[in-house]
């Protein structure tokens, strides 16, 4: 699974990008401000309809131009599908694939899987555990096709659950038909987590192992209630609580993956060094049991590389993504940090030179 062509107009800086992609490594270099981000984010915007800075589109239309485009073509088993964004500066944003509309942002992030590692991707560990449940999620989302529907309609009776809370006034079994789909979509959703937890776990030991030299490093799934109770029964018991904050406060929607070291949170004891490589792992760790679950390869990104790991830990991440011979873009401002870890690995090297907004090949 990789990009085979990449054709941007008017996204920030970018007016008009068309370029073919090594489907193993690309490299993009060019001074600060020239453009390196938008050509990352302007991928982002192909597979998920959004930035990773931001979640509007809007700001990222060049701020002459009356719409942005972006269109790609991803290449999987022989054949070429064809992916497209258009973002007008007045009304909706336009996605297709395959030459038709989609149907949801759903259906778009699934024909072009992505990891992104930036400097935003670092508070992962740090961050809400919102962060860690959306990484988690990926993973689900992508190899159990079940699991959007199911986390769509939990997320609906929680909105109903919520608002009839939020009323205070609660008529006789008012709640009954909410809780009973919540807690039956809610028990699905834990089980899909767990059994994707379980072999990220494996797949995440072997590289934590070189990532990082921490003794006691424990990761465990908190399901967002506790443990071995049944969930129908904690909305019971919980009524009280829950009427009292308008709110339900505990559920699928509290999950979170708590990482830490002999029992104290990991983010307050590793370096921010530490913090970045756990990440790392953590990220490789995801496309690799993503390629053991369905096949497919997913893109990475990884914007400004050299600022982000020393030498050592560069040499790291490239080896296992040579690894996983996935297709990557990796930015940096000097091009010889960035050439240098790939100089014995083998794979097809494109070299980009960002120049205020504009792209050239340098083979
Ligand atoms: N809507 C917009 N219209 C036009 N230009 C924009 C818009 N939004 C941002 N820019 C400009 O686009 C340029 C590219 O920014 P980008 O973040 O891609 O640079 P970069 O090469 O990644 O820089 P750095 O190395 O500093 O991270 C910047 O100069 C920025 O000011």
């Amino acid at each position: 699974m990789a990009l085979s062509r990449l054709s941007v107009s008017n996204l920030r800086n970018l007016a008009h990008v068309d370029i073919q992609p090594s489907p193993a490594v690309n490299l993009i270099y060019g001074e600060n401000g020239s453009g390196k981000t938008s050509l990352l984010e302007s991928i982002n915007v192909l597979a998920l309809g959004r930035s990773f800075r931001s979640h509007k589109i809007k700001p990222l239309i060049n701020e002459s131009a009356p719409a942005l485009t972006v269109f790609g073509k991803v290449s999987h088993s022989g054949t070429e599908i064809p992916l497209g964004v258009h973002r007008p500066r007045i009304g909706d944003s336009q996605f297709k694939a395959l030459g038709a509309p989609v149907e949801s942002l759903a259906e778009l992030a699934s024909y072009l899987p992505l990891q992104v590692i930036n400097a935003d991707a670092f508070g992962l560990l740090v961050g809400s555990p919102k962060l860690r449940r959306q990484y988690l999620d990926w993973l689900v989302f992508h190899v159990e096709h079940e699991f959007y529907a199911l986390w769509r309609a939990a997320q609906r009776c929680l909105k109903h659950r919520n608002s009839i809370l939020r009323r205070g006034r609660i008529g006789e079994g008012e709640l009954t038909p909410w809780n009973l789909e919540l807690a039956s979509c809610t028990e699905k959703i834990d089980s899909l987590r767990s059994e994707c937890f379980e072999r990220l776990l494996l797949v995440l030991e072997p590289l934590l192992k070189e990532f990082m030299a921490v003794d006691g490093l424990k990761l465990s799934l908190y399901r967002g209630w506790e443990k071995g109770r049944a969930y129908q029964e904690i909305l019971q018991e919980t009524l009280p609580r829950d009427l009292k904050q308008g709110f339900t406060g505990s559920g699928f929607h509290r999950a979170d993956i708590k990482i830490r070291i002999n029992g104290q949170s990991a983010a307050d004891i590793l370096s921010r060094g530490q913090q970045k490589l756990l990440v790392c792992a953590l990220k490789l760790a995801q496309g690799q049991l993503f390629e053991q679950l369905t096949g497919r390869r997913c893109v990475y990104l990884v914007d400004d590389l050299p600022a982000e790991l020393d030498e050592k830990h560069r040499y790291l991440l490239v080896k296992w993504l040579n690894i996983l011979r996935t297709q990557v873009f990796i930015t940096g401002v000097e091009v010889d940090p960035l050439i240098s870890p790939w100089s014995d690995q083998n794979q097809e090297v494109k070299v980009f030179h960002v120049e205020h907004g504009e792209i050239t090949s340098e083979d």
